[in-house]
């Protein structure tokens, strides 16, 4: 018996020390009355069983047999000497045993030996793999739970445990026995014994994971390997009919696929031959009629397997969950390892069906985005897709869908796309909001006469909105220039928006005030007279004006300067004579500068000039043309705009790249006039598709035009402009000469702006810095302008009321029927306490409840409907 044997009989121990240790180690020989005992008992096999799993220690074996051996009639002291035989004697019978790691993994031995069993050197590096392979594969174990059902015990895949029939099953001592030959069948069966060896190796570690579903707790290795049941120990040995019952559905552990070899008896070994043999030839008999697939695969289909388990086996095997509870189950099986898939010997039909669930269940875990939120979610579920869905089939999906019904990926959805999507909506908001404007608010300016030249004067000039913008784009107008009885000096944008949640749409009215507001029913020659004809008159004079436009691209900064020069042209010439101008054309690239005048642009070189005043730049050899009239000063500023640099952008179609600066110098009176037309300001999205370099050149005209904005600035406040501020572009320091003139310099700002409302982060950004330069510039009086209309538009909260106020509304209100309260109220009554009159004191003041609960509703009225008119 293991037990008795001595350990130098061992042929492989378990570790280099340990070889050591135990080669000269010798185990005592146990009672040989208690060895009976247990052999009578049927507990020496589990003994051995124990043993070949490496639970070897005493307080181990006591929890896991204690129960066993005090029922075979076992003493204390019989049980403890046992337990001591068990401990001293090798954990490993067989050169072919695993060893037990501390995980409780069995595997072979890391040091290169010579495996009796197949002769095979295991090297350490398969020792390794050993131990991946001794890994525990779970659906022996678990096929064991129903071991019960000897008629359907199956074949487990991939040659594993092959159950015996307990006609071939006698009880025989292993080959691997210390100091007993292996027999030859063993050694054909090799794989199977390591297969074995795996499957026990499962148990030890279990024991002591805490995770395990028993706790791990003694039972379920009394169960797990029950002790096989001698033929020749009869049911009426069993010490109670609880016990016999137990027994009973006991059967020899080597029916069941998972359990440990048994030992085998010396001159067993043909039978055991005979037995495997068999065992193949059932394997190969019975291929589909098997449970273990079933409590194997399962578990791998995680969420699903309750339907398969009920789908699929209409035998014991529906009972497995509970089978499992019962016997702790020990690992959860898992497939995979150690055996080929156990659909490989399913009945089509099922292996189908399973095939199918698993491919379901894959698409579920690829849609759940974690696994561990079981919740349900309150948001709208996320919607299947279909093989033809891409983003840009969601895209257009959006665009037809109000976003408030379950936006899928609301990251795919921009302002422009959503705005567009919402059209109507908007349309309806923003025309609903233009009827409550008053057509006709004050304005300072008459529309005729030119405005008090400031030295800094900004304009806007809306352009109309292009029928390929509404087709093309779904877009719409956003930009209102509210009317006047003279000259419009103000507008407003309709900032269209949604809430955070993409789904609630919003209308913000933003209002913005100009020296003039110009509609895009404006017509050049309008924008010319209130612009630019006050500042050629100047420059007429001996003033340096300049006239420069600032917009977004594509907002009409070239088709309204291109006005003003022929204008300009046509103005000077009318007064002047021949020879008395001339104009040079030059335009910036970034910081060069180019001869628009020649034909082959060649490049100037900016030249420091040192005055008393001020130190500016003047491009270098700039050809100055005379012209002799009109027409040929028209024609030199046009040939020279043609040889501007432009480009197909986002925005235009024939962008300027560049920022185009004419300077007309009037010879007699010293004056000078210059026009700049600025390239357009862009933003990221519309160069995203540009090139590296166009990339870099739209970044040079937002880096010189913030420049020009900060000089600016300084000239508004009349503050003058520094060195520094000139210096930092190209453009400043061409514009430094007339900038920098404080008492003689006019400049003029005409703010281009397009109305799509796809562009209103650009026009937003072109309005806050035109209203920034001007409010400036006049201090308070444009905010007067706001606050007036904002007077008219919208009735004051009650709460704001004068005292005169308050008289005034309650002898009007109602047709003048409470205009007797005003006498019971103090001179110095407020809005401020009206508001806080309870229905209570409206009552008392009036002198009737009735009365009182009137007056109170009508003065809630009155602050319900200021409400709605606040902007
Ligand atoms: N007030 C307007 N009335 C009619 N059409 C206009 C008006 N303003 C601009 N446009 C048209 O809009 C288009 C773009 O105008 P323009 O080229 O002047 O823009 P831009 O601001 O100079 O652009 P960029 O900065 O890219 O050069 C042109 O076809 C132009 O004719």
């Amino acid at each position: 018996m293991g037990c008795g044997a001595s350990a130098s009989q061992v042929s492989v121990p378990k570790r280099p020390s340990q070889l050591l240790r135990r080669s000269s180690h010798e185990v005592d020989n146990p009672d040989p009355e208690l060895q009976l005992l247990l052999e009578n008992h049927g507990l020496s096999t589990q003994m051995q069983s124990l043993q070949q799993l490496g639970v070897t220690k005493p307080g181990h074996i006591a929890d896991l047999l204690v129960t066993d051996l005090e029922e075979a009639g076992l003493s204390r002291v019989q049980i403890r000497q046992l337990q001591r035989a068990v401990a001293r004697a090798p954990a490993s019978t067989s050169s072919e045993s695993p060893v037990v790691s501390p995980v409780g993994i069995r595997a072979n031995t890391g040091d290169a030996a010579t495996t009796p069993a197949n002769g095979v050197t295991v090297s350490p590096k398969e020792s390794v793999h050993a131990v991946q392979d001794a890994i525990p594969d779970p659906a022996p174990v678990v096929a064991a739970q129903f071991a019960a059902i000897p008629a359907s015990i199956p074949s487990h895949p991939n040659g594993q445990p092959k159950p015996i029939t307990s006609g071939h099953g006698s009880l025989k001592e292993p080959g691997n026995i210390p100091g007993l030959d292996v027999s030859p069948a063993d050694k054909l069966c090799a794989d199977d014994g390591t297969q074995m060896a795996r499957n026990t190796g499962q148990a030890p570690p279990k024991e002591k994971t805490p995770t395990h579903q028993s706790g791990g707790k003694p039972p379920l290795y009394k169960n797990a390997f029950p002790s096989p049941k001698s033929p020749s120990v009869s049911p009426t040995q069993h010490s109670s009919p609880a016990r016999a019952a137990t027994d009973r559905s006991r059967i020899d552990s080597r029916t069941i696929p998972g359990s440990p070899p048994l030992p085998h008896s010396v001159g067993d070994d043909e039978d055991d031959a005979h037995a495997h043999a068999d065992s193949n030839i059932e394997n190969a008999a019975e291929p589909e009629s098997t449970l273990e697939f079933d409590v194997t695969l399962l578990p791998e289909l995680a969420s699903g397997k309750e339907d398969l388990v009920q789908g699929y086996v209409p035998s014991p095997a529906a009972n497995a969950p509970a089978r499992l509870g019962a016997f702790g189950a020990g690992p959860q099986p898992q497939v995979g390892r150690g055996g080929p898939a156990p659909s490989a010997q399913m009945p089509a039909a099922l292996r189908q069906r399973l095939e199918a669930r698993e491919e379901e269940l894959r698409g579920k875990r690829k849609s759940r985005p974690s696994e561990k939120s079981d919740e349900p979610r309150t948001r709208s579920p996320p919607t299947r897709r279909s093989a033809s869905e891409g983003p840009s089939a969601q895209r257009v999906q959006a665009r037809g869908r109000p976003a408030s019904v379950g936006a899928v990926g609301r990251q795919m959805f921009d302002k422009n796309e959503l705005r567009a999507a919402h059209r109507d909506l908007f349309v309806e908001a923003i025309e609903k909001y233009q009827a409550k404007i008053p057509a006709t608010v004050d304005s300072k300016a008459d529309g005729t006469h030119l405005p008090n030249l400031k030295p800094v004067q900004v304009y806007a000039r809306k352009r109309p909105l292009f029928s390929d913008e509404t087709a093309k784009r779904n877009d719409f107008d956003v930009l209102h220039v509210i009317p006047a009885k003279g000259a419009s000096e103000q507008l407003v944008l309709h900032n269209c928006l949604f809430q955070a949640d993409l789904r609630t749409p919003m209308v913000h009215h933003l209002r913005f005030a100009f020296d003039r507001v110009f509609s895009h029913e404006a017509r050049d020659e309008e924008v010319y007279q209130v612009c630019a004809a006050g500042l050629v008159a100047a420059a007429r004079a001996g003033q340096a004006s300049t006239v420069l436009m600032f917009g977004q691209t594509g907002s009409g900064k070239t088709h309204t300067m291109r006005a003003i020069e022929t204008l300009a042209a046509e103005d000077l010439f009318r007064d002047l004579g021949k020879n008395m101008l001339s104009i040079s054309f030059v335009e910036l690239r970034g910081a060069r500068c180019f001869d628009l005048q020649v034909a082959n642009l060649p490049e100037l070189k900016l030249r420091e000039v040192r005055e008393a005043s001020a130190n500016f730049f003047v491009p270098e050899g700039a050809v100055e043309v005379h012209p002799q009239s009109v027409g040929e000063a028209c024609a030199i500023i046009q040939t020279a705009r043609q040889r501007r640099a432009t480009s197909v952008t986002e925005a235009n179609d024939e962008s300027s790249r560049s920022h185009a600066i004419c300077t007309i110098r009037l010879l007699d009176t010293g004056g000078c006039l210059t026009l700049v037309d600025c390239a357009g300001t862009e933003r990221r999205k519309d160069s995203a598709n540009h090139t590296r370099e166009r990339q870099h050149e739209g970044a040079e005209i937002n880096a010189s035009l913030y420049a020009l904005k900060e000089c600016i600035r300084f000239m508004s406040t009349r503050q003058r402009i520094p060195q520094h501020a000139f210096r930092a572009s190209a453009l400043t320091k061409l514009l430094a000469r007339s900038l920098s003139r404080l008492e003689t310099s006019l400049l003029a700002v005409i703010c281009t702006l397009a109305p799509a409302a796809s562009d209103t982060e650009h026009t937003l950004s072109t309005l806050r810095t035109g209203a920034a330069l001007r409010v400036k510039s006049s201090c308070g009086t444009e905010r007067e302008i706001l606050q007036s209309v904002s007077a008219k538009n919208h009735d004051p909260h009650p709460r704001q009321w004068s005292p005169h106020e308050v008289h005034g509304w309650l002898r009007n209100v109602e047709n003048g029927c409470f205009a007797d309260v005003c006498a019971a109220l103090p001179a110095e009554f407020t809005g401020q306490m009206l508001v806080r009159l309870t229905e209570a004191h409206c009552s008392r003041l009036c002198g009737s409840p009735t009365r009182g609960q009137l007056l109170f509703e009508l003065l809630r009225e009155a602050m319900r409907s200021s409400n709605q008119t606040q902007p």
